[in-house]
């Protein structure tokens, strides 16, 4: 607990809070209030989705267009907490209002999700879908309004319980406080998945969303409580007036001013603000200055965002391609994602504890904005490291035809090998029930092939762009019979699988996720999706039955053969043949796993260190809005993502990447330039010079405003004259 402080800065305790280790208790309660909305929101946020798609039956673009809307609407909200709380209500207060429509639209999401409300039938599915819908809508409604509207009122309110000489404390707080948001949003995104995937309800036992959406709920109300319980401790800054409205007023007329006077007759002013010096307080022109100052900062800032929430997008995208087995344990896509919190949660104190002092020991003076150019510059790198992974998943990838070419590979359905000659092959041997290990390309639509001893020949068609299945007859003089197989990766990791009924009677292949329906003889089933892991196969025929299981990997293809020679029996393990049409991914995720770390100690210096930035410069009746400021930054990252992800369509993903990370190394390079010319400021220094002026020429600055303004009118007149001479002129 040792404390370098500066000796010039006054030491004067702010709130009734006691100390520990020279840190305000009262900031115990703000930082596990911070905890438990953040795992309120992203504990919500988690299931969304997949509520839509189940519950609400919405197809897949509804859903994520309405999820992605409803994302951007809470870092727009900021906004408005910020103008009520710095304008209105203040801090406190705000924080309080807003948590409770916070806690009521978690509520009201909890409740729409209650199946049994509405089935009346008893059949699992809600009978009044209106009813879910919309009271959903205002439970998001009231949660974008309330996450949004606190989040830069808890920072800065977090900041204010810090007296003006405890910087250092300060940036630790803002540390922790970071640390708390990851911590809840960790343990939420594993949690409410859990408690989604539970049954529940009084009629019918559903998916239990209801428990997914209540599980935050209550969490935001226990935020709402630890909030208050230490309310007696807080620093309160009282919000002075309508400041906002102030603000736009004086800007307003600055820039009417400065028109008026465009004319070279009227001596320059250092800066355009000071063109509402004749009506405005200096004091609230400083202020004014320095929060454009820093927004004119932030505007390079979006491009980090656009990159980083490419994590839920691109990166798990990315890992659908990739090999999720660690071990027993087995990794999906989507969750590659906690690995950002988990990384917060070691690389915040590392770099707090370690690596700063360590630079500050090498003499290097790290500021806050050379450490938010080091990290755009560690999330470019990122970019980097997911395009060369995304190089090595190319190369595992099947080469699927292109449009002018066909692709057919053989299953011989017979009991003996037979050979098989193809243009511009060397003959194939097959034995029974095997098929080809690779598709054969061919540019032209027919192709003569023979097969067998005495030779059987046949022109089969082949369709350009397609893969397709040769299934040779047990007897080759029978009719051949050709497949249409997938030409591209199965989706979101799932593995596509089909069976091929080679028996002389019909077989039903079944899956406790997926039936294949009855096969008819010398047939085959469509594709069925299904998820990697062991799966266990019943094949029926009449009343006998067996059971084949095998092992999938992630984003694979087979078709799987019934001969008929089958015995059927507790086991038909050895006589089912596997024929692999496309790959297991084979590029494990864990190569993921540098991109996720620079991107995320990326973060750390440039998120941790912004938030800190915002609050450092604002003046201190705008700590509120400039945080908010720092928000709208992450919503329009969010924005140009969605932009960027319909245009820019190349052809290959890791030139995208690479795009990515050469736009973001340009927008770096414009904020280095940008961040040179800044000078730090110290707010409270400058607001109490200006008021300590104020204080003693306060008369003689009575007199001096009077005396401008007269002379300003006297000015305006003779102009007004002039002007209207002019015209008067033109006119002529
Ligand atoms: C996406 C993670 C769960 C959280 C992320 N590391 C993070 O802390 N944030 C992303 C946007 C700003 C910040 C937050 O306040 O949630």
């Amino acid at each position: 607990c040792t404390d370098k402080e500066d000796p010039k800065k006054g030491k004067e305790k702010r709130g009734t809070s006691k100390e520990v280790c020279g840190y305000p208790l009262s900031i115990f309660f703000i930082v596990v209030n911070e905890f438990c909305e953040r795992f309120s929101y992203y504990g919500m946020r988690a299931v969304l989705v997949l509520y839509f798609k189940y519950f609400l039956r919405w197809d897949d673009d509804l859903a994520t267009s309405i999820y992605h809307t409803f994302v951007a609407l809470c870092y727009l909200t900021p906004i408005l907490g910020a103008i009520v709380a710095d304008s209105w209500l203040g801090k406190f207060k705000t924080i309080i209002y807003l948590s409770i429509v916070y806690a009521i639209g978690q509520v009201a999401m909890a409740v729409s999700a209650i199946h049994d409300i509405t089935d009346t039938d008893r059949d699992g599915t809600p009978d009044n879908m209106t009813f879910h819908v919309v009271l959903s809508m205002v439970g998001l409604f009231l949660i974008a309004l309330g996450t949004g509207g606190i989040k830069p009122c808890v920072a800065a309110f977090g900041g204010d319980q810090f007296s003006d000489h405890q910087d250092r404390q300060r940036r630790t707080f803002f540390s922790v406080f970071y640390l708390c948001i990851n911590g809840g949003s960790l343990l939420s995104t594993i949690i409410t998945p859990i408690l989604r995937a539970q049954d529940c309800g009084i009629h019918s036992q559903q998916k239990c969303y209801s428990l997914a959406f209540g599980v935050p709920a209550a969490l935001m109300l226990v935020a709402l409580v630890v909030f208050i319980v230490g309310s007696g401790m807080y620093y309160k800054a009282e919000p002075q007036g309508n400041i906002m409205l102030d603000v736009c007023k004086c800007i307003g007329f600055a820039i009417k001013n400065r028109y008026r006077h465009r004319s070279n007759q009227y001596p320059k002013r250092q800066h355009w603000m000071d063109w509402a010096e004749e009506k405005y307080d200096k004091l609230l022109i400083a202020q004014i200055k320095m929060v454009l100052k820093v927004l004119f900062l932030y505007i390079p800032l979006p491009m980090f965002w656009t990159l980083f929430d490419q994590k839920g997008s691109r990166w798990t995208l990315q890992a659908t391609t990739m090999n999720g087995y660690f071990g027993s344990l087995v990794i999906q896509p989507d969750q590659m994602q906690t690995v950002n919190p988990i990384l917060i949660l070691t690389l915040v104190p590392i770099m707090d504890s370690v690596i700063y002092p360590l630079i500050n020991k090498c003499g290097l003076n790290f500021t806050p904005l050379k450490r938010m150019t080091v990290g755009m510059l560690l999330a470019a790198i990122a970019f980097v490291c997911a395009a060369l992974v995304q190089i090595e998943i190319d190369k595992t990838l099947p080469t699927f035809p292109s449009t002018s070419q066909s692709q057919l590979k053989l299953l011989n359905m017979g009991s003996e090998t037979v050979t098989i000659k193809m243009p511009g092959n060397d003959p194939l041997n097959l034995t029974a029930a095997q098929a080809s290990n690779e598709y054969f390309t061919f540019e032209a639509g027919q192709i003569n092939i023979s097969v067998g001893h005495p030779e059987v020949r046949n022109t089969i068609s082949l369709a350009k762009g397609q893969r397709q299945t040769l299934l040779i007859p047990l007897t080759i003089t029978d009719e051949w019979l050709m497949t249409d197989d997938i030409t591209s990766k199965p989706q979101e990791g799932n593995n596509a699988i089909r069976f091929v009924n080679g028996m002389k009677t019909a077989v039903n292949v079944s899956i406790p996720a997926a039936n294949f329906g009855l096969i008819e003889p010398f047939s085959y089933s469509n594709y069925s999706l299904i998820k990697n892991g062991k799966v266990t196969f019943t094949l029926w025929s009449g009343s006998q039955s067996c059971e084949y299981s095998t092992d999938f990997g992630f984003g694979s293809s087979y078709t799987f053969f019934i001969p008929s020679t089958l015995v059927f029996g507790p086991n038909c393990q050895e006589s089912i043949t596997a024929a692999e049409d496309i790959k297991p991914n084979s590029v494990h995720m864990a190569l993921q796993i540098p991109q996720y770390f620079f991107i995320t100690a990326g973060e750390v210096m440039f998120s941790v260190t912004g938030l800190e930035f915002s609050y450092s410069q604002a003046p201190s009746n705008m700590k509120a809005v400039l945080q908010a400021g720092w928000l709208f930054t992450v919503a329009i990252g969010n924005f140009i993502v969605l932009i960027v992800a319909e245009l820019a369509k190349l052809p290959k993903q890791w030139a995208e990447y690479v795009l990515f990370a050469s736009l973001l190394v340009a927008v770096c390079f414009i904020f280095s330039i940008m961040a040179y010319f800044y000078t730090y400021i110290d707010p409270a220094e400058i607001e109490a010079q200006f008021k300590k002026n104020v204080n003693e020429d306060d008369e003689d600055n009575k007199h001096k405003l009077q005396k401008t303004e007269v002379e300003m009118n006297k000015r305006d007149s003779i102009k007004c004259h002039d002007e209207d001479d002019k015209d008067k002129q033109t006119k002529m």
